[in-house]
């Protein structure tokens, strides 16, 4: 069986290609000239690597028609929140472009590969007390325009089942982390903000931003454990849910890991880590 993973180089792609390896899939991936390798250097003997750029629909229309995979795990993505704010048409088209030209390269070649698509807990957005826990059922209220690009991805996969039929899981997964997590993200960078003064290299002062936002951790291995389910035993154009059915405040969060130091810090507000909205789901 063979597997195209799309941001193979990425935190969850390069746990995807270790997982379906080990499970002795024959896993292909899409690299770009300017892909950093670090991430998936101790796998690149067992892996084929492709040259693809995903916005560019002849190119991705001759990786797939070449792969002809049976199944596409679409994790590639421009998937930084406060990015998004700063360059949102770049988000938008990015992550809709690609996901567009994958439909239209399986849908044009004919081939019935079962395609996974990595949407958001993003989407829900505003969520009101009543609401939770989140069900898929659930209004979407997306807060910023990562979340938009998204939904569009989200409502692509369903449009593109009902009105081709093809194989299209879509999979809304909330916050992950793991190793190889990138340093942006809220786990990685308080992490490395303590690490870096235990070594003294940064005085003890650490730079937050909203403390009082929650969120579901889910660790990324279980995360592609679910991706995979979710082409193994998922309905095509269902949407599921994966996450830890567990809420953290940031502060927890920050609790936590300081927990974990022998380090005195000091906690300050960084209002450049602000954003103009950001989902703040509700207590129980
Ligand atoms: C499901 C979803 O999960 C991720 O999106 P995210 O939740 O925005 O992830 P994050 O780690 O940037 O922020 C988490 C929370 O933490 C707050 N926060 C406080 N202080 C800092 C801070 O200093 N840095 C950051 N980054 N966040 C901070 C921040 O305001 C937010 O409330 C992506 O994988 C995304 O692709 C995705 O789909």
């Amino acid at each position: 069986m063979k597997a195209l993973i799309t941001g193979i180089t990425g935190f969850v792609g390069s746990h995807m290609a270790e997982y379906l390896l080990n499970n002795n899939i024959e896993v292909y991936g899409t690299i770009r000239h300017r892909s950093r390798m670090n991430h998936i250097s101790h796998l690149v003997d067992d892996l084929n690597l492709v040259e693809c750029e995903l916005r560019d629909p002849f190119s991705v229309e001759s990786v797939i028609g070449h792969v002809k995979p049976d199944l596409i795990f679409h994790l590639a993505a421009q998937s930084f929140v406060p990015t998004s704010w700063n360059s949102p048409m770049d988000t938008i088209h990015n992550n809709v472009a690609g996901q567009l030209n994958i439909f239209e390269a399986v849908r044009r070649l004919g081939l019935n590969s079962k395609i996974q698509i990595a949407c958001s807990s993003e989407e829900y957005g505003h969520v009101e007390p009543s609401e939770v826990p989140i069900k898929e059922t659930n209004p979407l209220r997306p807060l910023s325009p990562y979340a938009i690009s998204k939904v569009t991805q989200d409502y692509l996969g369903y449009q593109y089942y009902k009105s081709y039929g093809l194989h299209v899981v879509r999979t809304r997964t909330f916050n992950h982390t793991g190793p190889r997590r990138g340093e942006n993200f809220v786990t990685s960078n308080f992490s490395k903000q303590i690490a870096e003064i235990e070594k003294g290299i940064k005085p003890p002062v650490i730079h937050v931003g909203n403390l009082q936002a929650k969120r579901d951790f889910t660790d990324v291995r279980d995360i592609v454990r679910g991706y995979w389910l979710a082409l193994e035993k998922g309905d095509p154009g269902d949407d599921y849910n994966i996450a830890s059915n567990t809420c953290w405040t940031i502060e927890e969060m920050l609790n936590l890991l300081l927990s974990y130091s022998k380090v005195e810090v000091q906690v300050q507000e960084d209002p450049a880590r602000l954003r103009p909205s950001d989902v703040e789901i509700p207590a129980r």
